[in-house]
C-alpha cells in the first residue's frame, strides 16, 4: 500500500473540457439535500457557532452544529422555527440519548446527526446509531471518527448513511503523540483506503491546509470534507480574538483539549493562534472557485470528475516513480 499525504500528492490534468471555469459544477449530493461546495466547517466550539450555522444553512452549504454546552433540543427548535434544516452533533452519554428522546417526542426530528467521538469504532457508536435509527428514522447518520476499512465496514454494518475517517490528522490534535495512534501524516491515504471498501459516502475529517486538499480528498473517495482550521481564523470564528504584535488572531482549539473539556483529564488536544484572515463568506465563495478551477483541469464538468484523474507521488521512496490511476 502507497502511503501518503497532501503534500506530497499532485493530481494530473486531462484536457479541458470547459470554456469557463464557471462551466464547472462543485456542489455534491449528500444525504436529504444537495450543497454548494463538498466542504463543512468542523463540529468544534471555535469553528461554527448558531449564527454560522444560520448562515450555511441558508446559503445552501452544509452545517454540522457543535456538542458542547448546547441546549441541543433548542437550538433544533430554532432553526426550525427560521425554517432552516438542522444538523446536529450527539456524544454517546445519557444525555445525549435524552436528546434523541425529546427530539423525536416534539417532532422537530433532525436531518443531520453526526455522532462523534474520538474512537467510533466502538459499541457505544453501534448502540447510538441503532438508537437514533429507531426513534429518528429519517435522519441521515454520519458516523465517527475510524481510521480503517474494518471500522468503515462495520459502521455502515450498524446502519450509519455516512462515515467519518481522521483520527489524529487535525491541526490541534496531540492524538497521536499522545497515543502512537492514528491517520496522522497519511490521512489521505488512509481516505483512500477506507473508500476502497465503503459503499456509503466517506467524510475526511482534518488535516486540510489548503484549498486545493478538498479536491484531493474527492479524488481519493471523500464525498464531503470537514475542515477546522482552515474556518477557524475568520472575523466570525467563534474563538476568543486575540492581538499580538499587531496581528488579530482567533483561538482555536481541540474539542478534546482542556480548553474545550474544563479539565486536565484524556487530554488529545491543544489551543493555537488563527491569523483572521477575513470574512466567512468570501472564503465560502473562493473555495467554491478554486473547486471549479480544479474540476477543470480535471478535464470534467462536476465533482465527480475528480475521481478520473491520475496523480503522482512526490518525495520519500516513490520520489516520482509512479502515475497511478
Ligand atoms: N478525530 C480525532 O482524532 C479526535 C477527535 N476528538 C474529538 O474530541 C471530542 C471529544 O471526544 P471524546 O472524548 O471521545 O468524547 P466524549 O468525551 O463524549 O467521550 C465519548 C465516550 O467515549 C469514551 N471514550 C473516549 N475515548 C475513548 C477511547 N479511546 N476508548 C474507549 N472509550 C473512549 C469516553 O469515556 P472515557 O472518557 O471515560 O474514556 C466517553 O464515554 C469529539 O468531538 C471528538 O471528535 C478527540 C480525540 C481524537
Ligand atoms: N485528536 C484530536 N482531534 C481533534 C480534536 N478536536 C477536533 N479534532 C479533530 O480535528 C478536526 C479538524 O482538523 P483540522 O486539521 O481541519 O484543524 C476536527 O474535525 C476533529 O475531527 C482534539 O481535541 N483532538
Amino acid at each position: 500500500m502507497d502511503i501518503f499525504d497532501y503534500d506530497n500528492i499532485q493530481l494530473l490534468p486531462r484536457q479541458c473540457r470547459v470554456n469557463s471555469r464557471s462551466e464547472c459544477d462543485p456542489s455534491i449530493e449528500f444525504g436529504p439535500r444537495r450543497f454548494k461546495i463538498p466542504a463543512v466547517p468542523a463540529n468544534m466550539k471555535t469553528v461554527i457557532d448558531e449564527p454560522i450555522a444560520r448562515y450555511l444553512a441558508a446559503n445552501e452549504y452544509f452545517y454540522v452544529m457543535h456538542r458542547f454546552d448546547l441546549d441541543t433540543v433548542a437550538f433544533a427548535r430554532r432553526m426550525r422555527e427560521a425554517g432552516l434544516y438542522v444538523s446536529i452533533s450527539l456524544g454517546v452519554q445519557k444525555a445525549d440519548d435524552a436528546i434523541v428522546e425529546q427530539l423525536a417526542a416534539e417532532g422537530l426530528g433532525a436531518d443531520y446527526i453526526t455522532i462523534d467521538i474520538a474512537h467510533g469504532h466502538s459499541d457505544a457508536v453501534q448502540r447510538q446509531i441503532a438508537h437514533i435509527k429507531q426513534r429518528l428514522p429519517q435522519a441521515f447518520v454520519i458516523a465517527g471518527n475510524v481510521g480503517t476499512p474494518e471500522a468503515v465496514l462495520d459502521l455502515e454494518r450498524w446502519g450509519a448513511d455516512a462515515t467519518k475517517v481522521g483520527i489524529g490528522p487535525g491541526k490541534v490534535c496531540i492524538t497521536r503523540m499522545k497515543t502512537g495512534f492514528g491517520t496522522g501524516g497519511w490521512q489521505l491515504s488512509a481516505v483512500k483506503w477506507c473508500a476502497r471498501v465503503a459503499s456509503k459516502p466517506i467524510v475526511a475529517d482534518g488535516g486540510i491546509r489548503h484549498h486545493g486538499d478538498i479536491a484531493k480528498s474527492i479524488r481519493f473517495g471523500a464525498s464531503m470534507v470537514m475542515i477546522g482550521s482552515l474556518f477557524a481564523g475568520h472575523e466570525e470564528s467563534p474563538g476568543e480574538t486575540v492581538i499580538e504584535g499587531g496581528q488579530r488572531y482567533k483561538a482555536y482549539f481541540g474539542s478534546a483539549s482542556d480548553f474545550n473539556k474544563g479539565e486536565r483529564r484524556h487530554v488529545e488536544g491543544k489551543r493555537i493562534l488563527e491569523p483572521i484572515k477575513g470574512h466567512l463568506a468570501d472564503t465560502l465563495v473562493e473555495m467554491r472557485e478554486d473547486l471549479q478551477s480544479s474540476i477543470s483541469y480535471a478535464g470534467g464538468k462536476s465533482l465527480m470528475d475528480l475521481r478520473k484523474v491520475n496523480y503522482v507521488i512526490l518525495g520519500g521512496n516513490n520520489a516520482g516513480e509512479h502515475l497511478f490511476m
